[in-house]
């Protein structure tokens, strides 16, 4: 059997995503230890899963000899981490993560980032709406998009390392930069979560028989809203802390575009409706079509 990837990997953060990293780790034999950092009674579930080799809530003892470090904990909690392990980093190191910003990221890790400790920043665009180590599995991250975001002047054998992993793990590989990053995520995913979280917070905030109604009544439509609403509180609180500016924006983009509808339909202009949705069809036939690609 050919060596593995990397001999010691520490994932900081060992829910949803870092645990389906272990485990994708672990079925392709990319990593000779695998340990994760985690706070709470989390490492002691993780070790119970069987899916890492050790577990700790010592993040300094966790990151101490190993090659790579992911960060896999909401994207607020980066400064805490990176205070705990910095000083624990040897020079040569991967840094990477897999939060859903990228910027904001990279710039709180920048400045306290040791000597000789290589960046490799990334997001692995699959998820669910749930969390903890128990929900993960290795399969989440098949034929989907995982975007890597390097500095320019980052050597491109640790960016290939990186890449090579996320591969083996079933994912595409797209390199871009942090701040395209943001934007794109912003209208693809970020304001979808908002909008279902405005969606399913409306119906909570009527009258208590409508809501109940709503509950009992649910279509598929609405059902699939609080799907995503159902998504973790704390992971996206951040998300929206964290990629302010290109949220703002699309949002702004989005209200005027709901406002447009909202004249439509009170001045009975089927034809506008009618034309946005059969353009909206064409664009939900096109993910499709690419999806099955
Ligand atoms: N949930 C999803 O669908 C996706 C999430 N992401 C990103 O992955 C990251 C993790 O998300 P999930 O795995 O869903 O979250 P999760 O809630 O399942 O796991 C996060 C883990 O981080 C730990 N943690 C939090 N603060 C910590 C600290 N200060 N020190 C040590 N451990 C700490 C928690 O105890 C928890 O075990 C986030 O940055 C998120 O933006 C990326 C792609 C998809
Ligand atoms: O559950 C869903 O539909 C998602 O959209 C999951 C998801 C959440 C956050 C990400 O950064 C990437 C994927």
């Amino acid at each position: 059997m050919t060596d593995p990837l990397f001999e010691r990997v520490a994932i900081l953060g060992i829910g949803l995503i870092g645990s389906s990293l272990a485990r994708a780790l672990r079925r392709e034999n990319l990593a000779r230890v695998i340990v994760a950092g985690d706070r709470g009674d989390v490492p002691a579930r993780a070790l119970a899963l069987g899916i890492v080799d050790e577990a700790t809530d010592d993040l300094g003892a966790a990151v101490t000899g190993a090659d790579l470090v992911v960060l896999g904990a909401p994207v607020g909690a980066t400064p805490a981490i990176m205070e705990a392990i910095a000083p624990h980093l040897a020079p040569g190191t991967i840094l990477s993560d897999v939060g859903s910003v990228k910027k904001r990221v990279m710039d709180m890790i920048t400045p306290v980032l040791p000597e000789g400790v290589i960046l490799v920043p990334g997001h692995p665009v699959a998820g669910t709406e749930k969390s903890g180590p128990e929900n993960g599995f290795a399969e989440l991250f098949h034929g989907r998009w995982c975007i890597l975001t390097p500095d320019a002047d980052v050597p491109m054998g640790a960016v290939n390392k990186v890449a090579r992993m996320w591969r083996e793990a079933g994912m595409i590989i797209e390199i871009m930069e942090a701040d395209h990053h943001d934007r794109v995520l912003a209208i693809t995913s970020h304001l979808p979560h908002l909008i279902a979280y405005t969606i399913v917070g409306t119906a909570a905030n009527l009258e208590t028989q409508m809501s109940a109604e709503v509950i009992k009544f649910s279509a598929a439509g609405f059902r699939d809203f609080t799907r995503i609403a159902g998504s973790d509180p704390i992971m996206w609180r951040d998300v929206f802390l964290n990629n302010r500016e290109a949220v703002l924006d699309i949002l702004q983009r989005f209200t005027e575009d709901l406002t447009a509808l909202q004249r439509a339909i009170r001045w009975g202009e089927g034809e506008t409706l009618q034309a946005l949705f059969t353009r909206t069809r064409a664009i939900r036939q096109a993910v499709v079509d690419a999806r099955q690609a």
